[in-house]
Formats: C-alpha cells, structure tokens, sequence
C-alpha cells in the first residue's frame, strides 16, 4: 500500500501542475485563432507561459485546486476501504507540500478542513471490472468554473435564444446558452460535459464524466457527434473571447453524453470547465502498486508564449502604465477600458469571509488609496518560518458584488482586481468614488506569484488560508482595466453583444 500511495501522489501532482497534451493542443489552436496583440491573444499567452512555469516547477497550474474527484475502477475483491484511506493520507500529503490548495470548508462554521479531506471531499466513485488492474482518473475541477454548471429542465424559455423544447433542437439551445451564461467567469475559453436525460443527480454526474473525454473524442452517436461538432463551431461566434475579454476562441471542448429519462422529467445539465482543465489517470499494479500507464499523455506539447507570434506578425505590445499604489484619484480617473497597468507596491487579498466581515468591521490595515486583490492563494512556510506564495491568481468577482460597492466608498479603495468583471452597483461605486476594476488572467496563479516579492504579514488567518488577507508587495503586477471610473464596463459591453449573437441562432437547426 506504501507504492500505492506514492502512486497516487504521482497522479496528484501531475494533475495539479501539468496539464495534459489534449488540453494543450486545444489551448495552442485558441493561439493561433487569435490576432497578435489583441487582449485575448495576450490573455492566452500568460495562459501558455503559466502552463510551462506550472510543469517546470511543479507547482499548481491554478491556486483554487478544486474539488479532487476520483473515478476508480478495481479488480473484483479489491479493498476499496483501503485504497480510500490511503488516497485521503495521499490528498493530506499533497496538501502538506503546496500541491493542492487547502480547499474544504465546513459549510456550517467556515472552518476550513486543511488538509482537503472532510464531509465529501475528496469525491470516490468505485467501480469493479473484470480486469487485473487498477485504473485511476482524477479531475481537479476548480470553485469558479465549477459555479457556472447549470442544470435546464425542458421545455423552457431561455435569454436570447427563446424556447427549448424536448427535442435534439432544445438541447442545442440549452447548450449554447450555457456558454453564453458562463461569460468569462469560468476561465474561458472553457471545456463542457453535457448530460442529457437522467435525474437531476445522474445528470449532472453525466455531465462530469463528458469531461473525462479527451478533447479529440468523437461521439459513438452520430447525432450527438453533429450536435458536439455545431456547438463547437456556433460558440465560438459569440465572441466572449479568453476571459471575457472579446475573441475568436470561447469554448474549446464540447462532450455530449445521454441517459434515459423519467416520461415527467427532461433534464440538460452542463459541466462548464475552465481552460485549466485538470485531469489525469493512470492504471496500476494491484500487486506491486506501481503504476503501469498515464491515461492522458499521448506526446509533448510545449506551449508558445506568443511573443514570438506577436514579432512575427509586427505588431506592438499596448504600451502598459505603472501604477504606484496607493494610487490617487486623479491617476485612477485617467484609466480607461483596455488600459493595460502594471502595479507596483502594496496590495491586499481579499474574498468572500472578508468582504462581509469589512463590511460590519474596520479594516486592520489602512486602504486609502488601496489594491484590492480577490484572490486564494496557495502559502506554505518555508524552514525559516515565512509565508512562500506558491500560487496566486484571482477569483471570479461578482461573488463579492453585494459588498463591493459600499467596501471601496468605506475605505476609499482605489483599485479592485479580480476576474470576470462586476456588476452596476461596483460601477456606479467606481465613478462615484474614483475606482478602477482590473481584470487579471484568471488561472494564471504562477505567473501571478512571481509578482510577489515578499508577504508582508497576514490577518484573518482564522478564515483560512484562501480566505484571509494577505498583505503583499508586488512588482511588475499586470493586469487590464475593464471597468473604469467614467461607468464604462467591457463586461457589460461582451455580454450584450454575445446576448445578440446568440439571438441570431434561434431558428431550429435539428
Ligand atoms: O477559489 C479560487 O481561488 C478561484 C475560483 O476557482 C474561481 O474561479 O473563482
Ligand atoms: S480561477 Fe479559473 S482557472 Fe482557476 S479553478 Fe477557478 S475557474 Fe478554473
């Protein structure tokens, strides 16, 4: 059982941080679609420069590790009893090491586990086979993505788009509306595992297991194999683009599987996730423990960080402004969408626990003039006993949309960062006061911490790791206005466009 463990760490850590050659060759196709020196282009080029950074030093692709989902086939007569204790002892390890972010939270009290294992976490799904192996698939799905699932219960009237029956027609609605609801607050460009049919529970894991498909796997049935093939083309016109930012590449994988139904009941859930598309497998030795082969890793794929693309085609980086926090009001007003800054100096994380608790309570450092940064990062503490961030990017924003507003008048925050954008009251918040949202790629958590040089100190250690505020000194901290102090928001502007091409694909199809 000792190899076994190590076996399993090994799936671990190479889900975490090395993300396999399907989903990389989706990624460098979403490259080359793209026009150099566009946002999303540029968007896409952190992407590639986190993925290679996350192999190399083995370090979680993105900070939110997810929910670690197994699906593990054994001989007949195997101990699942033991495999279970020694995968959660393989989970703690992983998380002792900066592997996996402490993710599993008391959903009554808050308390986070720390060691990812607690009520329902991790996910087991068992299953015998004839086989004398052990087969192993591991699927980090992260919170963000995880939150634009959604589950449609036909016949139903849906934005944009109009009626879905229960037909092959309605399902196709379903789906595109689904890439559409997601916008950019999953990481777009994002993957999708659909399930049609089934009650709402099978459904939905339906949907999870699609996304155990490689991204080249073509469906058994022909006309789910249509369907897959028109979703994949007609999302990519809505024009959401990596992040939300606007671009040719939304959504780079579309699995479609089928149950039957209950005669009342018809159901179309849909599995959305990010580019960071976290899953691996391996088969293993029910003897020795050792492992025998990866289940996805069919070649190398070194990911371009397009600069080499940009010089090629000849076109110019946006010239990038530095921001010095704390940042004046006159500074910030000077901001305008599509603004690309590079921020130096002191920022702040902070997320869910701590925007409600700022909102009844001070603030235990002064944020005059401030950098917010909605971030969970992974920290370890090194031998001489100070926080090391091992990864650091940011988490979708609009969670934070009922504080927001009212936190940044209180303490006169100049600077929100965070992903996927905010909502009217953050806006009309920005203009009043004189503040800027800036999106920062999301999932690039490596390429984020190395704009840390040093954490400074930390409070609210009691939220836990990803929820406390941290306080951090950043150099060289890029990112992209999209929302500024005059009330313009590319987010608003997206979401409207792709809602009106997304009109333009009403008319029945199937
Ligand atoms: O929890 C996080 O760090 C990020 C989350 O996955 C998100 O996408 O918002
Ligand atoms: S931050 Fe983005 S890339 Fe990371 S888990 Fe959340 S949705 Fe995925």
């Amino acid at each position: 059982m000792e190899q076994f463990k190590e076996s399993v760490y090994q799936l671990i850590v190479e889900t975490s941080t090395n993300l396999p050659p399907d989903v990389r060759r989706a990624i460098v196709k979403a490259q080359q679609q793209e026009d150099a020196g566009t946002r999303a282009a540029l968007s896409l080029s952190t992407i590639a420069g986190n993925i290679e950074t996350a192999e190399v030093n083995q370090s979680p692709i993105c900070q939110d590790t997810g929910m670690p989902t197994f699906e593990i086939k054994t001989p007949v007569a195997t101990n699942q009893l033991e495999m279970k204790q020694v995968i959660e002892e393989a989970i703690a390890l992983a998380t002792k090491n900066g592997i996996l972010r402490p993710n599993s939270v008391d959903s009554l009290t808050g308390e986070n586990t720390g060691n990812n294992l607690g009520p329902g976490a991790p996910v087991f799904h068992f299953e015998q086979w004839e086989k004398d192996e052990i087969e192993l698939r591991l699927i980090l799905k992260g919170g963000g993505c995880e939150n634009k699932n959604i589950q449609y219960s036909l016949p139903c009237e849906l934005e944009g788009i109009g009626r879905a029956s229960r037909d092959l027609d309605g399902i196709r609605k379903c789906i595109l509306h689904s890439v559409y609801q997601a916008q950019g607050q999953g990481c777009s460009a994002g993957f999708i595992g659909v399930g049609v049919g089934g009650d709402r529970t099978t459904g939905y894991a339906l949907a999870k297991e699609q996304l155990f498909r490689t991204v080249d796997d073509v469906n058994p049935i022909e006309s789910l194999a249509k369907l897959e093939d028109y979703i994949m083309e007609k999302a990519n016109e809505l024009g959401i683009g990596t992040m939300g930012f606007g671009g040719q590449a939304t959504l780079l994988g579309c699995k479609v599987g089928v149950l039957n139904r209950l005669p009342a009941s018809f159901f179309v859930s849909v599995a959305y996730n990010c580019w960071a598309y976290r899953r691996q497998g391996i088969t293993v030795d029910p003897q020795s423990g050792l492992i025998k082969a990866w289940l996805y890793k069919d070649g190398e794929v070194k990911m371009s960080t397009g600069t080499d693309q940009q010089a090629a085609n000849g076109r110019e980086r946006k010239e990038v402004i530095e921001l010095e926090a704390p940042i004046t009001e006159e500074k910030i007003r000077s901001l305008e969408v599509g603004d690309v800054v590079m921020i130096n100096g002191p920022m702040y994380t902070g997320r869910d626990a701590l925007h409600k608790h700022l909102t009844e309570n001070d603030s235990p450092v002064d944020l005059n003039g401030g950098v917010l940064y909605h971030c969970g990062p992974v920290m370890l503490k090194d031998d001489k006993d100070e926080w090391q961030v091992k990864a650091a990017g940011p988490t979708t924003s609009i969670r934070e949309e009922p504080y927001q507003a009212d936190l940044i008048k209180k303490f006169g925050i100049r600077a929100v960062i965070g992903k996927g954008g905010m909502g009217a009251r953050t806006l009309a918040a920005l203009k009043e006061h004189g503040g800027v949202y800036l999106n920062a790629i999301g999932g690039a958590a490596q390429y984020y911490a190395q704009c840390i040089e040093k954490v400074e100190g930390v409070d609210f250690l009691e939220f836990g790791i990803p929820e406390a505020m941290w306080h951090l000194r950043v150099k060289g901290f890029t990112a992209i206005v999209t929302m500024d102090a005059n009330g313009n928001s590319l987010h608003a502007d997206v979401e409207k466009s792709s809602l009106e091409k997304l009109a333009d694909l009403r008319d029945p199809v199937f």
